[in-house]
């Protein structure tokens, strides 16, 4: 059976998320509240603005919830934003930022400065035969990297190494955006994360058809 797995839709590029992951051999639902946090086998975190997803995760009364699944274990993908919001410490955050701290990095938000704010680049990715062409729109880098953290892709400026994909444990990150091309090769690896996973949702929810459960938006 396609693992469920949800994308969080409070802000950013919800639709692209949903297709990659469809194309990936997922089903694909938003999640807007807790009920539909509680029936998903992983979640994405999509791009966008992390200041904005922040607030609205505690908004829509996501955020205990959430943090919650990713003490359990829920996997998890986090894009640009999502990145951020999964990252331990966050460099250049808003003050009053609040972070999920799921991965043990230390980010730096806009990292690569404004003028060059967005940029491509073919990026060879650990365990992928081929560069992944990587889409990086504000994107921020990853400036620590602890201990457990496997770092997949990085890009260097000015002589240094900034890692731009980790993964740590259940916990999936990259700085760029794999769901606004047609490549869906990280999804496919995240994908694979949640089915090795097993189903580790909310027990009643699960005991109750997974599959027909809050899959009418
Ligand atoms: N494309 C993105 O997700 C940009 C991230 C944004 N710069 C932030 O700090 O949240």
């Amino acid at each position: 059976m396609a693992p469920l797995i949800g994308v969080l839709a409070v802000q950013g590029d919800v639709a692209e998320h949903i297709r990659a992951l469809t194309l990936a051999g997922a089903e694909a639902v938003p999640v807007r509240r807790p009920e539909e946090l509680a029936a998903v086998d992983g979640l994405v975190i999509p791009g966008g603005e992390s200041t904005t997803i922040d607030r609205l995760l505690r908004i829509f009364d996501l955020a205990e919830p959430l943090r919650a699944r990713l003490a359990e274990g829920m996997p998890v993908y986090g894009s640009c934003a999502g990145m951020i919001l999964l990252s331990a410490e966050v460099l250049d955050g808003h003050p009053e930022q609040q972070s999920l701290a799921a991965l043990d990095i230390t980010t730096r938000r806009n990292a690569f400065g404004r003028q060059v704010d967005s940029f491509e680049v073919d990026l060879p990715f650990v365990g992928l035969d081929e560069p992944f062409h990587a889409v990086f729109i504000r994107a921020p880098w990853v400036e620590r990297v602890g201990d457990g953290v496997e770092v997949l892709a990085s890009i260097e400026r000015d002589g240094e190494e900034h890692a731009v994909a980790v993964r740590q444990g259940n916990v999936l990150a990259t700085s760029f955006h794999p769901e606004v091309t047609d490549d869906v090769r990280v999804h496919a690896l995240f994908v694979e994360l949640v089915r090795a996973a097993g189903s580790i949702g909310d027990p009643a929810v699960v005991e109750g058809h997974p599959s027909t459960t809050n899959r009418d938006n």
